[in-house]
């Protein structure tokens, strides 16, 4: 018993160990592991070997702890079109893509385009289609006005989209979500809004907790990890 456990402190030591003098995020090896270890087409193939990666190399993907919680919500709200700001490599593109329906669809944004070049051909080779999601390579500030045509046949009717990841750059949460507000992409009827929290010190949520807690009438919170945030969107009938 002791051996097993003995083992096991040591293999967590060594990929400890390992990821430490690996140092830097490498979006291009993360990629080029994926891509050569996967079962192509096989989405849980794709996620295993990022995780796979992950022991042993420094990582920016959100992972399978991070990953479990955002399937919970996915499958709680079911949405059917969903935005992501930060796609890096893909992996939770690929694991929101996975959850939804026949006619959803994702958009996710990607500020760097070495990146979202590498993000867009992980999402491609775990099986999903151009129908079914669209990788625009520019930051989220530029996207945002861009989204309302891009939503779909019915975009000048477009209710917005349902469900929002927010795993860029924290500093741009907050103006982030009053763009999206005010361009009206927040489906009126219910949106979630999820917010990685990564290292990020306390100061970095505050405006966003402020902004929320002076709107009650549409915003509330809905779950609050040490983790992610989750936060819900309703905008009440005026009539
Ligand atoms: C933490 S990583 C995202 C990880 C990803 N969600 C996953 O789990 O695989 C953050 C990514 O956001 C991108 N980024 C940073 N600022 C951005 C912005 N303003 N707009 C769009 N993307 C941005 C970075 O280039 C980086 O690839």
């Amino acid at each position: 018993r002791y051996r097993v456990k003995v083992a096991t402190l040591c293999q967590q030591a060594l990929a400890w160990a390992l990821r430490l003098m690996r140092g830097r995020v490498c979006v291009k090896s993360a990629h080029a592991f994926v891509f050569s270890n996967c079962t192509h087409g096989k989405v849980n193939s794709v996620l295993e070997t990022f995780d796979l990666y992950a022991r042993t190399h420094p990582s920016l993907c959100i992972g399978p702890e991070i990953g479990e919680v955002l399937d919970e919500v996915v499958r709680r709200v079911r949405p059917l079109r969903v935005l992501e700001f930060g796609t890096h490599c893909g992996y939770s593109s690929v694991r929101l893509l996975r959850l939804l329906p026949p006619a959803g669809r994702l958009i996710t944004v990607e500020l760097d385009p070495v990146t979202a070049d590498l993000g867009e051909e992980v999402i491609l080779v775990s099986g999903f289609k151009h129908s079914q999601f669209q990788v625009l390579t520019c930051s989220s500030a530029e996207a945002i006005p861009r989204l309302h045509s891009l939503l779909g046949p019915d975009a000048g009717t477009s209710e917005g989209v349902d469900l929002v990841l927010m795993d860029h750059d924290p500093q741009q949460y907050l103006p982030d979500l009053l763009a999206l507000e005010r361009e009206q992409l927040l489906c009126p009827s219910g949106c979630s809004v999820l917010l990685i929290k990564r290292k990020q010190r306390a100061e970095d949520f505050r405006g966003v907790l402020n902004h929320i807690r002076g709107r009650t009438d549409c915003y509330s919170i809905k779950t609050e990890l040490q983790c992610l945030m989750e936060i819900f969107y309703r905008k009440e009938s005026t009539i």
